[in-house]
């Protein structure tokens, strides 16, 4: 049994069933007939067995009856993190996908992206993302916004609304040849960075922080790129950006930047790899990147539907993990076409069953190992696994409950299964029909309340 120390906490809730999650040891525990209760500060209290019910009710002080009993093919599991998603992108998802990455940047996301300018538009779309991705069972989001530091911090006051946590970046590009009219000057973005970072900390959301975020290298000089590292040091800011996606934009970086030995050794240079940095893709990078990687304590999101869907390369995780670099899973939306998680984890498994096709000898992700990328791994890669990821007496109660067999979903249980088979069954066959409910420190946040 795990409890808190102090047994006076306010219990808010208490929950019995099936609790499935991942540990360090444990790509999947599961706990049959647990006792999880939440705290009035929406923190596990304590996780029991159903069979201490009394003694629990006891020591916390609460109603044994007002325990919410979950029903057959019920399980709660840690809600999913997407650590990459375009938030302005999500007005164009599903659609766009027939070029590689640069030429797919000037015909459709720069000019897509510049209207954002226009607050009306921006609120439209970025209220859209938000719900679509907490139904969807997203409960924290690693999100890029645009140059437009206003409709960026309108981002994270929607996010704070609909009680998501997030993370908002106010994108930082001051060159691009491609689409001129849709960059800033060094100055611009130093000064609106800066901006944007005081503003959103002065809203102090509890559960939504700024990143720093330079769009990718091609998009920024050196020296935005170096004054965007000092500022992030300074103030112990998140950071996040692209590195190593597609094998052209590879190239283009090393015409770019001449001096430097690779592309993660411009990050390096800039300070722009530390711990609480994530870059997207990394499916070119070489072993001694990722070294460099492991020992600044930069994460990794994998995006493999972008990465399919745009053509740019398969990321070796298992190489990845065996180089014990942190990773998360994110949708890349809209080069992933998919606002949600459970299709990265769909695409990860095919990834990684595509590597094993060509090498036979490549380990082959299990869903289970991919379960912890889309929950625990994504909270260590934006080093937030102190709040959330799993469940952990102390953690914030982040949380979605699954019905297998929810009426009208997708799912048809012809017998009633094991656990670990209701997850897999999920994983590969479930949407947002069987997310019934979706919990973010221990509030209910789907189904949405009325305004
Ligand atoms: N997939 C993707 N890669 C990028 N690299 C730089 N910007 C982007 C973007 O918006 N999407
Ligand atoms: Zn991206």
């Amino acid at each position: 049994m795990q409890t808190s120390e102090k047994s006076d906490t306010d219990i808010r809730f208490v929950c019995r069933g099936t609790f499935v999650h991942s540990t360090a040891e444990e790509a999947l525990q599961i706990l049959e007939d647990a006792l999880l209760g939440v705290d009035s500060k929406g923190k596990i209290a304590f996780i029991g067995e159903g069979k201490d019910l009394q003694k629990l009710s006891e020591s916390f002080g609460f109603c044994s009856s007002a325990v919410t009993q979950l029903r057959q093919h019920e399980f709660f599991m840690p809600g999913m993190i997407d650590t990459h998603i375009h938030a302005p992108q999500y007005s164009y998802a599903g659609t766009a996908l027939d070029m590689p990455l640069l030429q797919w940047l000037n015909t459709y996301t720069f000019p897509v992206e510049s209207r954002f300018q226009d607050i009306e538009f921006a609120k439209k779309v970025y209220t859209q993302v938000v719900k679509r991705t907490l139904r969807n069972g997203t409960t924290t989001a690693c999100y890029f916004a645009t140059i437009h530091t206003d409709a960026s911090l309108l981002l994270g006051q929607i996010a704070n609304d609909f009680g998501q946590r997030a993370l908002v970046g106010k994108v930082c590009m001051d060159r691009n040849d491609g689409v001129k009219y849709y960059r800033e000057t060094s100055e611009e973005s130093q000064e609106e960075t800066y901006r944007f970072i005081k503003e959103l900390l002065n809203k102090k959301y509890p559960l939504v922080k700024p990143v720093v975020t330079p769009r990718f290298a091609p998009s920024c000089t050196e020296t935005l790129l170096a004054k965007l590292g000092e500022m992030a040091k300074n103030n112990k800011l998140h950071i996040q950006s692209h590195i190593s996606e597609n094998l052209k934009e590879v190239e283009w970086v090393k015409e770019l930047f001449p001096n430097s030995e690779s592309y993660t050794d411009i990050y390096h240079k800039c300070n722009l790899l530390t711990d609480k940095t994530i870059m997207a893709h990394g499916c070119h990078l070489s072993d001694e990147e990722l070294v460099l990687f492991r020992k600044t304590g930069a994460a990794l999101s994998h995006c493999p539907n972008s990465n399919i869907s745009l053509c740019s390369g398969v990321l070796n995780v298992r190489n990845v993990l065996n180089h014990k670099v942190k990773l998360g899973l994110g949708t890349d939306v809209a080069g992933g076409y998919s606002p949600s998680i459970l299709d990265a984890v769909r695409r990860a498994l095919d990834s990684s069953k595509v590597l094993t096709i060509q090498d036979p000898e490549h380990k082959t992700l299990s869903f289970e190992e991919v379960f912890r990328l889309a929950t625990l791994g994504g909270s260590q890669a934006l080093s937030l696994d102190e709040r959330t990821g799993n469940f952990k007496v102390g953690k914030d109660f982040d949380a979605l409950r699954v019905n297998v067999a929810a009426p009208g979903g997708p799912i048809d249980l012809i017998q009633s299964e094991k656990p670990q088979i209701l997850l897999e069954k999920f994983l590969n066959l479930g949407d947002d029909r069987n997310i019934v409910e979706v919990f973010v420190a221990g509030k209910k946040v789907v189904p949405f309340s009325e305004p």
